[in-house]
């Protein structure tokens, strides 16, 4: 447990504190210098681009690979404690189960390494699906194997739920079904949930933290409400002397993205302050943040102080906070 204060005020526990977390395979770097910190009991979206590093982090947080550089805690202990490992459970986007057992022979199995399993839990998911129990899991359609791993998340009663991409072999209604038992499980028990995801208005609906990461680095940490307020989506009218330049009344500001299409031109932007022109001014969704950064690689971070690591000094340039 954390007992410092940041600049978010009375600091609450954190599920995850990343400092300088770096992880180097044989081609290179995958995760570099990533710090940060998930507050406990939040929804938090990890996005980023193919090969940004989602599944190396969250491999790190669940301990089944040993960071390079830098340290990981989850609940304030090593991830290779008894302890964080009783508290959190994985979700991987490969699913690994064995094709051989029996769905409960399966839900057996983790009722026997989990002390805390909660059966009836996993029993309703998989009964809510209408998975036949006796079927043996490599008979079963991905999706159903999909909802079997679910099954053994939740059962586990886990503090901190990390899934890499949970649903993508699920069909709409599925994961409308198993994102609401998500929510559901997380208000009521205060589990925090860290998702990686490429499907970005599901994230909308369901995530109040955000993680965002490209080529290994933190692009973007925080609150949900806190990023977008700290950013403008300006739409107006390009300059008609079509050249796709960035206007000079845009200059003082932090620019994040600038498009022209036709003669509309769409610039992001965190302002410093009020924006002259003639300009139509609203506050992103969550979609348009997430793509704006997506498009931009060279945007500065911005890593709010609630997602700092507290006591960590930060390496960023520029202005990487949102004002508290
Ligand atoms: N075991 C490994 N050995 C070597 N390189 C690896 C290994 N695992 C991942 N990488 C590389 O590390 C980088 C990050 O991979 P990672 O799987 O963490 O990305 P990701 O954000 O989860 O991607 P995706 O959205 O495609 O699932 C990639 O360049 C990948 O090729």
């Amino acid at each position: 447990m954390t007992s410092s204060m940041d600049a978010a005020g009375p600091a609450q526990e954190s599920a995850i504190e990343a400092y300088r977390v770096g992880m180097e395979y044989r081609r290179g770097w995958a995760l570099r210098d990533c710090s940060f910190r998930l507050p406990a009991g939040r929804i938090c979206g990890l996005v980023g681009p193919n090969g940004a590093g989602k599944t190396t982090l969250l491999a790190i947080t669940a301990n089944l690979l040993k960071p390079t550089d830098g340290t990981l805690k989850v609940f304030g202990m090593a991830p290779e404690s008894a302890e964080a490992g009783r508290r959190t459970a994985f979700l991987a986007q490969e699913k690994p189960l064995f094709r051989r057992f029996t769905v409960a022979e399966t839900l057996r199995l983790g009722r026997e390494l989990n002390p805390g399993w909660d059966q009836r839990a996993a029993e309703n998911i998989v009964r809510s699906g209408n998975v036949p129990i006796n079927a043996k899991i490599g008979t079963l359609s991905g999706g159903q194997r999909t909802r079997v791993a679910f099954a053994l998340a939740f059962g586990k009663r886990p503090d901190l739920l990390l899934l890499d991409e949970p649903m993508s072999d699920l069909d709409p209604l599925v994961r409308h079904e198993l994102m609401g038992t998500l929510l559901a499980e997380a208000a009521e028990r205060g589990t925090t949930v860290l998702m990686s995801s490429h499907m970005l208005t599901e994230l909308e609906n369901v995530c109040d933290f955000l993680l965002v990461i490209s080529s290994g680095g933190l692009r973007m940490a925080g609150d949900v409400d806190e990023l977008r307020s700290a950013h403008v989506l300006l739409q107006g009218a390009r300059s008609n002397d079509g050249e796709p330049r960035i206007p000079a009344e845009l200059a003082g500001h932090t620019m994040v993205e600038y498009r022209t299409s036709g003669r509309q031109a769409t610039a992001l932007i965190r302002p410093d302050g009020p924006v002259t022109g003639q300009w139509q001014a609203d506050t992103p969704t969550l979609e348009e943040l997430l793509l704006a950064y997506l498009r931009s690689p060279d945007a500065p971070p911005l890593i709010s102080p609630e997602a700092h690591a507290p006591g960590k000094p930060y390496g960023f340039g520029g202005s990487d906070a949102v004002a508290a």
